[in-house]
Order: structure tokens, then C-alpha cells, then sequence
């Protein structure tokens, strides 16, 4: 048969609608040589766990090692390697030193050939499937608000007189501050669509914004402060919600936890810090740790033609209802890893 024939009679009905469907994808980011990998494939198994129909692309800096990329494309991600972005020097305090390399995350608004992304961060977790947040609107940012209880934020006037968006009622804005501050999110986990002009307009402006503590997290609040549209927080659970703002939290209810609040990192979790003996945290860190662990969320690449860049599929329950069958005898094909 012709080759265009060949392709003709595989065309399924609707080709046309499917190859125009918009393209999305769930972006992390990682960094060094350090053990935020396992938080990533974790992350990779939470995803796949939840069936997303979405691929995972890790934005990777060029000192993650060569072994750490094997281990995250042998669990089905896609690794892209992007140049570290730094920020105008200056004297500031970051509320972790490390958050420097956090500019970086930048770059993603430059994987264009995604028209719609969601990014989590290393440390976060998806126990429930969030493919629809990809159906909101376009033109708006959606991430979920943060909380101002926790001593990182104790460099800021909103933590000396204690004022927290997330209970705006319990301590009032003082008239004499002037304006409230507007909504802040949380930069761990947020829905955005990639734009070259974006991404040049962002590291334009960066270039004359001197950084500030909480890094590229107050600057994309400032940057997209009249687009930005807080979702819910079942999308994303910054732990200290759990002992500051108890009476907004539905745990049963929580589709994503982000384990951001000092010693809950579920690789390099002791115990030993303030908070981390409480119930509800030693049942999300077993919780991280069930689904690291099981060897069943593995990704089961069956790679028939290496040569190929085919979407991994899993032949298995194909080959075994046809060999059942009696239909086929087959052998294992090494893997191509
Ligand atoms: O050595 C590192 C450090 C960080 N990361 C990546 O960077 C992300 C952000 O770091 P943390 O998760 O440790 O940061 P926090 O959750 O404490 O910080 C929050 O504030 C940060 C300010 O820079 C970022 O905005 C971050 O996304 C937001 O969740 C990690 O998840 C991970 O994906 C690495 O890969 N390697
Ligand atoms: O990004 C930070 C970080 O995750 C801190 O651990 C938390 O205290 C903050 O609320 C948040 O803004
Ligand atoms: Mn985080």
C-alpha cells in the first residue's frame, strides 16, 4: 500500500479536531544534584497515579546530573534543559538562600509548543486528578492564596502585627498602613500559558527589579497582580494552613499538598521540627511515601522501536488478553533503558 494510503486508512474520523486540541502539560522544576529528584518522581508517580492525560516536563538547570535525567525520563517525564536566569545583584536577605536559583523557573514561559501548563513545584503532591483546572478561562493566573503565620514571613509588616489573608478578619489592616496588600499567591503550584512575549517582557522586567525574599515568588505576584485569580486551596495545601487557619482546611477534601513548611520534605523528613509530630503531617508524609514506593506506579515504558519518539504505551493487558487467547507467542524485548 501507498505510504499516503497507509496514513489515510489509520486516520481515525475527527483527525483533524484531535490534532487541533490545545496542547497542555504539568511542568516542574529541579535544580542541583540533591534529593529534590525523589520529590520530583514522586511527583511523576502521584500524576500518574491520579491517570492525568497530561505528561510531566521537568525544566532542568544544567548542573542536574546526568544520572538524576535517566532516573526522571525512566519514570516517564519529559527533561528539558533550560540556562539559569539570576537577578539583579543586590543585598537582599532571601527567606531561604537557595531561592535565588528560583528565578529560573522563569524559563517556562518559554515551552510555547504547550499552549496551557501547570506547574508544581518538586515538594508538592497531587492525591486527586486536577486535569480540569486546565479548562479555566485563558488570559487570568490562578494559584492559591498564601499564608503570612510561619517565621519566614517575619521579615514583613503583614507578620509584626499579625495580619494573614487567609483570616482578614482577625487582625485588621491598620487605615494608617494605607492599602492592604493585594492577594498573594503561593508560586509552588500555579496555572499560567506560556508566551514568548511574556517570557521576554518577564526577564526584561526582572532585569530592573531588585530581588526581594521570597525571590521570583514576589515577583510573579507583583508581575501578575491584576490577573491573578485565587482558586480554592484543595489545589494546593501549604502545610502551615494545618496549625495556623485549622478552620479553612477540609484535609479529606485536598487534591494537592505542597510540603513546604520547615522539616516536612517527606525524603528528609526526622521528625525533630516544630509541627512535624502532629497526625495529620505523619499521615501526609506516609502518604508521599506509599506512592514513592510503589513499584506499580513504575512507568511501564514498552519500548517496541527506540528509534521512535511514540507516546509510551502500555501493551501489557493487549499482550496477555491475546496470548490468553492462544493468538500470539511472544518474547520480552530487552528494555531500551
Ligand atoms: O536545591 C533545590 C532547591 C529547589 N529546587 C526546586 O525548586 C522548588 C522550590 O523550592 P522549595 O520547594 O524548597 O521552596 P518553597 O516551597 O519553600 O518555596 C516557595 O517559595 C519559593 C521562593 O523562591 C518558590 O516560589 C517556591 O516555588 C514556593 O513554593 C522545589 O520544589 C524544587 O522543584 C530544586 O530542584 N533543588
Ligand atoms: O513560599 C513560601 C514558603 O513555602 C514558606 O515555607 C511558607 O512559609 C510561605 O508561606 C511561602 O510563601
Ligand atoms: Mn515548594
Amino acid at each position: 500500500m501507498a505510504p499516503e494510503l497507509v496514513q489515510s486508512a489509520l486516520k481515525p474520523a475527527g483527525f483533524t479536531k484531535l490534532a487541533s486540541l490545545p496542547s497542555r502539560a504539568y511542568v516542574t522544576f529541579l535544580a542541583g544534584d540533591g534529593d529534590y529528584v525523589k520529590g520530583v518522581v514522586g511527583l511523576a508517580k502521584g500524576l500518574r497515579k491520579v491517570n492525568t492525560a497530561y505528561p510531566l516536563i521537568v525544566a532542568v538547570l544544567p548542573d542536574v546530573p546526568e544520572e538524576h535525567r535517566q532516573i526522571l525520563e525512566s519514570q516517564g517525564c519529559i527533561v528539558r534543559e533550560i540556562e539559569p536566569v539570576y537577578p539583579p545583584e543586590n543585598q537582599t536577605q532571601f527567606a531561604m538562600a537557595y531561592y535565588v536559583i528560583n528565578y529560573s523557573k522563569l524559563r517556562i514561559w518559554e515551552f510555547v509548543e504547550y499552549s496551557k501548563m501547570i506547574y508544581l513545584d518538586g515538594d508538592i503532591q497531587v492525591y486527586d486528578n486536577i486535569d480540569h483546572l486546565f479548562d479555566l478561562p485563558d488570559g487570568r493566573f490562578y494559584a492559591v492564596m498564601d499564608c503570612f503565620c510561619e517565621k519566614t514571613w517575619s521579615h514583613t509588616p503583614q507578620y509584626k502585627i499579625g495580619y494573614c489573608q487567609q483570616c482578614p478578619d482577625k487582625v485588621n489592616w491598620p487605615a494608617e498602613m494605607g492599602q492592604p496588600p493585594s492577594p498573594y499567591f503561593n508560586a509552588g503550584m500555579f496555572v499560567f500559558e506560556p508566551s514568548i512575549a511574556t517570557y521576554h517582557d518577564l526577564l526584561k522586567t526582572l532585569k530592573v527589579t531588585p530581588p526581594t525574599p521570597f525571590a521570583e515568588q514576589d515577583f510573579l505576584n507583583m508581575y501578575f497582580k491584576d490577573i491573578y485569580t485565587p482558586i480554592p486551596l484543595v489545589y494546593n495545601l501549604v502545610l502551615a494552613m494545618l496549625w495556623r487557619h485549622p478552620e479553612n482546611v477540609e484535609l479529606d477534601k485536598v487534591k494537592v499538598v505542597h510540603y513546604c513548611a520547615a522539616g516536612s520534605k517527606p525524603w528528609r523528613y526526622t521528625g525533630k521540627e516544630e509541627n512535624m509530630q502532629r497526625d495529620d503531617i505523619k499521615m501526609l508524609v506516609k502518604k508521599w511515601w506509599d506512592i514513592y514506593s510503589d513499584e506499580s506506579l513504575d512507568s511501564r515504558k514498552l519500548v517496541a522501536d527506540s528509534t521512535t519518539d511514540a507516546e509510551p504505551v502500555n501493551l501489557q493487558p493487549f499482550i496477555a488478553a491475546l496470548s490468553e487467547a492462544g493468538a500470539v507467542q511472544y518474547v520480552t524485548a530487552p528494555s531500551a533503558a
